[in-house]
């Protein structure tokens, strides 16, 4: 199987209109190789200018999150059929500041991933260990049991258009990334995890890594087998770092 690279951007809550625009017209400005898909997600006032400036067909916006709801009486959410229409094409699920910050749990990632595919978005559904957790041997446990909510919830084709993250905790903005061995050793594990339900998804899904990825680190994690491409935070907001690790330099 001949899994894409991807490399996906998660402003978090940064960035502002001249980001867009910097952003915008360094990237139109390059081509990405057909193997590679860039997607940005900034946050979700921006999402509009941002999928209006981008002209370059390598490079996807994504939201950073999106409600399990369609539509209806939700003040503040955004639904899946609103990024929809404004061609939006992925969008990020379950990131660890909003299962710890807004108490997502694993069941409701999981509505919220079928609620994207339902609507033809390709979700990012992040998992990750924290660094008591890691400490305490119990990575593997807290990995499964935040992708089996995702995987009774989907069928095998829903299954196969998912892209998974894996994020450690402990490694997000605090410039300590898992050294590419061991995050490979993660990746395998969640492949496996995946394909004792289903083989077939497994060997499609990708896999990305994030956690204090940079230009300086990008390359050996991303050679790895069951490493797909990064959901990278901080060196995202950085236009020249960021053009440099789409153009895989
Ligand atoms: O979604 C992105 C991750 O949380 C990684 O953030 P970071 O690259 O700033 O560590």
């Amino acid at each position: 199987m001949n899994r894409k690279t991807i490399v996906a951007a998660n402003w978090k809550m940064n960035g502002d209109l001249s980001l867009v625009n910097a952003m915008t017209a360094a990237l139109n400005a390059i081509n990405i190789r057909t193997e590679q898909q860039v997607v940005i997600c900034p946050p979700a006032p921006y999402l509009g200018a941002l999928t209006q400036a981008n002209q370059n067909p390598g490079v996807a916006i994504g939201g950073q999150n999106l409600s399990e709801h369609q539509s209806g009486a939700y003040t503040g959410e955004v639904s899946a059929l609103m990024l929809k229409d404004l061609s939006v094409q992925y969008v990020i699920v379950g990131h660890s500041e909003r299962r710890s910050m807004y108490a997502e749990s694993s069941e409701l990632v999981a509505s919220k991933t079928k609620a994207a595919l339902d609507q033809g978005l390709t979700p990012i559904v992040c998992i990750g260990e924290s660094e008591q957790e890691r400490e305490q041997g119990d990575t593997e446990k807290v990995l499964s049991e935040q992708l089996n909510p995702v995987l009774a919830t989907l069928n095998s084709n829903e299954l196969s258009g998912v892209v998974f993250a894996y994020e450690p905790v402990w490694a997000i903005g605090t410039g300590k990334t898992a050294s590419a061995e061991m995050a490979q050793q993660t990746h395998r594990f969640i492949r496996e995890h995946i394909a004792a339900t289903d083989t077939q998804a497994a060997d499609n899904v990708a896999i990305l890594y994030g956690g204090s990825v940079n230009a300086g680190n990008y390359q050996e994690l991303f050679a790895q087998p069951d490493i797909d491409g990064g959901l990278i935070g901080g060196a995202s907001l950085k236009v020249e770092e960021f053009k440099k690790i789409c153009l895989a330099e």
